[in-house]
């Protein structure tokens, strides 16, 4: 790929900057231990785009690193980044095809790969992307053997056990996207409702991201009031086909945004750039997302499985599970889950 037109390529040395800028007398040069931090984003489609423009305007990291299979796409969507350097944070940013430009990454966002037509879901995607993730996974892990991995494409929660098979880092650092976005699309449905601020309002999705996703009803609140407590206490009925079709609604809004408008993006670019400000910046938030979930509400230990559950998030990845109530039915929703995504698992021979 055509590397991008720095100015010392066309003659201009860096030199010049001398004619501006002076040293201070007896200035230090910049302490070694201060790090830059570093994001790689793989695959620089929609998704990954909305992702790296996401991170770039909400300052998150000193260097962003695109790679992508596609190189004269991969250099337009770079160059096109650049030239809004005069409106963003200063970040360097640099792309290529080649995953040693990941080197030394904090934390790389896998986006790559197949994505839905109407009509598909996510998981008849799997065989597709999963022959991407054995290119893709082993370079990013001898590149940056530190990083925490962050799994995007879909499904995201067979992939991420993938990713984590392929990498050989231990589970805390390889984390799904999960249910974030869908607890975010939640909020968004029941804030709507509510006339309410979704931020506001807390709600889990949890479980599969995908059609099976269970959500989390008893613990619903608004500004620390819960939902159904307040509910019953004002004697105002509620019916279980009415949470149901509220959980459908948000299981479908994907399928609605993908038939209209053939793919998703802004929501997952925000919903991706949160974790990613929470994991670098360890500020110990709370996120549904999808981690090695054996042996929390009931699954199996034996079954190796990564699924959402509200997981606390900090520069050391997963730093642990929040002990959220699950009633007996939507444990039971959750094993389901586990149980089909095991099966699924068993077939790939990884
Ligand atoms: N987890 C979530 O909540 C969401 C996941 N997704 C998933 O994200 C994935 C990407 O979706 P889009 O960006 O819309 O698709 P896209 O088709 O716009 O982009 C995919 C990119 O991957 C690149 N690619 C293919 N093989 C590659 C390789 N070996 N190395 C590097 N790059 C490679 C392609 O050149 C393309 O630029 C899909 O699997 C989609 O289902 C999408 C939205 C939400
Ligand atoms: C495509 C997808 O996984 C989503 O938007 O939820």
């Amino acid at each position: 790929m055509k590397k991008t037109t720095s100015l010392s390529e066309l003659g201009i040395t860096d030199d010049i900057s001398k004619a501006f800028f002076r040293p201070i007398q007896s200035a230090a040069p910049p302490s070694p231990s201060k790090r830059r931090t570093k994001i790689s984003v793989i695959g620089a489609g929609n998704v990954g785009m909305a992702i790296a423009q996401t991170i770039l305007t909400q300052d998150l990291v000193d260097e962003l690193a695109l790679v992508d299979a596609k190189p004269d796409k991969l250099r337009g969507e770079m160059l096109d980044l650049q030239h809004a350097a005069a409106f963003l944070p200063r970040t360097r940013i640099f792309a290529d095809t080649d995953y040693a430009i990941t080197a030394s990454s904090d934390l790389c966002i896998i986006t790559a790969g197949a994505r839905q037509i109407p009509g598909e879901s996510r998981l008849d995607l799997l065989q597709r992307n999963l022959d991407l993730f054995r290119i893709i996974v082993p370079p990013l892990a001898k590149y940056s053997p530190e990083a925490l991995l962050l799994v995007v494409s879909n499904p995201v929660d067979v992939l991420t056990y993938i990713a984590w098979k392929l990498s050989g880092f231990p589970p805390n650092r390889v984390i799904g996207s999960g249910t974030n976005l869908d607890s975010s699309r939640f909020r968004f449905l029941l804030a709507d409702h509510l006339e309410v601020n979704a931020q506001d309002v807390q709600a889990y999705m949890v479980g599969e991201h995908g059609d099976s996703s269970v959500a989390l009803w008893s613990s619903i609140s608004v500004g620390g009031v819960p939902v159904l407590g307040s509910l019953e206490r004002h004697q105002i009925e509620y019916e279980e086909g009415v949470l149901e079709k509220i959980r459908k609604a948000v299981v479908e809004s994907a399928y609605e945004v993908i038939q209209l408008k053939g793919y998703t993006s802004w929501a997952i670019g925000y919903s991706v750039a949160s974790l990613a400000r929470s994991l670098l910046r360890d500020q110990r938030r709370i996120h549904p997302v999808s981690l090695l979930a054996k042996g929390f509400h009931g699954i199996d230990e034996g079954k190796e499985v990564f699924l959402s559950l509200p997981a606390q998030l900090g520069r050391g990845g997963v730093l642990g599970v929040a002990s959220v109530h699950l009633t007996e039915e939507e444990a039971k929703r959750l094993r389901c889950s586990a149980d089909t995504l095991w099966e699924i698992q068993q077939k790939l021979g990884i």
